[in-house]
């Protein structure tokens, strides 16, 4: 998927950051928090995990819905990804847990939090915005007010492994609305994405202080997708990390290996003659074809959950 962004659809991705922070970026653990808004925020964000040789050992705190995404979900599984079921009752101890597990990672890693909880809609953030001004909490435009459980909880589980909080604000050039449908149709997008390094022992022990931090760190968010709509561009200088080769020697590698027998089979099904063989072999294209056309659904913001409007407590402060 990376070698489609990056190689087929050529989109560019274009990194601000301190030039201090940089020679640190994928030499160290961290925790990355990056705002919701868009259907392949998650794909940019593996494009920048490949250039800095961590993807691999990128991780995320995904809804346990995506478990169940074949190949990908169960290769997350493996990978050790922190699932959560989005109910604080249960996954109190489940997060814990599985962050726990994070402690002796071999590798560098970046665990991903979108601390918003779900992708950004106008109702949504509508309902959020209620429950922020419940809470006496200052409006955001361009976020949903972030959940901060989770955020507190990674912060307890990983202080001592982690070394910084990669605070991350990503948006699209020229009011680009980018889909993973548009990546497959070879659409060339421009992603830029504004990284802060903050150290984690800037961020505060206790519990109401962590949450206070993480809501202030998204008043500054918001501040920074306000100058990008202003000047279309983030604050600071550009330091992109350059597309490298092994996403589509990786692509090449397997492609060759997995459809060189498959295009075999296929022309054997087809000199066979069989009716019965040809309509099973049609079944089965086909219905690989709909997983795929699902699996893709699963990235589409129109098709999202409803967290964020069902469970909106009316008198929330
Ligand atoms: C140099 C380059 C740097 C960076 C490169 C960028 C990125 C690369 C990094 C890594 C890439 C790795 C992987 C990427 C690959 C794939 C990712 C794909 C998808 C996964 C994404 C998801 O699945 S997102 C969904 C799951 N994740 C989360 O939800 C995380 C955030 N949520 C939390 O932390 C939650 O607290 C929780 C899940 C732990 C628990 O959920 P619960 O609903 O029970 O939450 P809360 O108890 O917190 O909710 C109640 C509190 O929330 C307040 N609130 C706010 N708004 C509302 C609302 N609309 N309705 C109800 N309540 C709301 C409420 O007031 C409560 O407040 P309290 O004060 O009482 O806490
Ligand atoms: C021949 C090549 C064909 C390649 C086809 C590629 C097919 C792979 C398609 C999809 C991979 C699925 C990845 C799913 C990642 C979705 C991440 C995501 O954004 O989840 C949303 C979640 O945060 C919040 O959900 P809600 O907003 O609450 O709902």
């Amino acid at each position: 998927m990376v070698a489609a962004l990056e190689w087929w659809s050529g989109t560019e991705c274009t990194l601000y950051t301190d030039p201090k922070s940089y020679p640190l970026y994928g030499n160290e653990n961290a925790i990355v928090v990056l705002n919701h808004a868009f259907e392949i925020d998650f794909l940019c964000g593996w494009t920048f995990c490949e250039r800095f040789g961590v993807l691999g050992s990128s991780k995320v705190l995904a809804k346990k819905e995506l478990a169940y995404v074949p190949v990908i979900g169960w290769m997350w599984y493996f990978l050790e990804i922190v699932f959560c079921k989005r109910k604080w009752e249960e996954d109190r101890t489940t997060v814990a847990q599985s962050l726990q597990n994070l402690q002796d990672y071999p590798e560098n890693y970046w665990f991903l939090l979108y601390c918003e909880g779900t992708r950004f809609t106008p109702k949504k953030h509508q309902i959020s915005m209620q429950v922020a001004e419940g809470k006496g909490l200052p409006q955001l435009k361009y976020h949903l007010l972030p959940r901060t459980k989770g955020f507190y909880v990674t912060v307890q589980n990983l202080r001592g492994t982690a070394a910084a909080v990669y605070d991350s604000t990503l948006n699209f050039r020229n009011n680009e609305v980018p889909t993973l449908l548009g990546i497959l149709n070879g659409k060339k997008y421009h992603a830029d994405l504004y990284v802060r390094r903050i150290p984690l022992e800037s961020v505060p022990d206790d519990e109401a202080e962590c949450a206070a931090w993480l809501h202030k760190l998204y008043q500054e968010k918001d501040s920074f997708q306000d100058h990008y709509t202003r000047t279309g561009h983030f604050p600071g200088p550009i330091m992109s990390p350059p597309r490298r080769p092994w996403s589509l020697i990786n692509w090449l590698f397997w492609s060759c290996v997995v459809l060189y027998p498959l295009g075999l089979l296929l022309a054997q099904l087809l000199s066979s003659g069989s009716v019965l063989t040809i309509t099973a072999a049609g079944v089965v294209c086909s219905s690989v074809s709909m997983g795929i056309r699902w699996m893709i659904g699963q990235t589409e913001i129109d098709k999202g959950s409803n967290y964020g409007i069902k469970t909106a407590p009316l008198n929330n402060n």
